[in-house]
């Protein structure tokens, strides 16, 4: 749950699951959000667009590891959620079966 001006999560790769081959979806519900994906470094250029409530995000195949995060959030671009606010469905295979 995002809420407010401030919310925002840093660049970071989602590098933890064991399975690296599966797909990452993340599903955006609420307020609009900035959305920044860069390269396999920290450094590398990155690019920013927004993604509204509805819309699914995936990291998959080659741009599994890709660098990622959310800028801000667009108060008040939704009502959806009461009170405002971004809420992120992340869906991800953690463990291999
Ligand atoms: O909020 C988002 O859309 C991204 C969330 C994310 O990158 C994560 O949970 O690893
Ligand atoms: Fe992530």
């Amino acid at each position: 749950m995002y809420r407010g001006e401030k919310a925002k999560m840093g660049l970071h790769q989602d590098r933890d699951e064991a399975a690296l081959d599966a797909p990452v979806l993340s599903v955006s519900l609420g307020d609009t959000c900035v959305f920044r994906v860069g390269g396999y470094e920290r450094r590398d250029k990155s690019k920013s667009f927004r993604l509204s409530s509805g819309d699914v995000l995936v990291l998959g195949g080659a741009s599994r590891l890709r660098f990622h995060g959310v800028d801000r959030i667009i108060p008040g671009s939704s009502q959806l959620v009461e009170g405002g606010g971004r809420l992120n469905l992340t869906l991800r295979r953690v463990r291999n079966v």
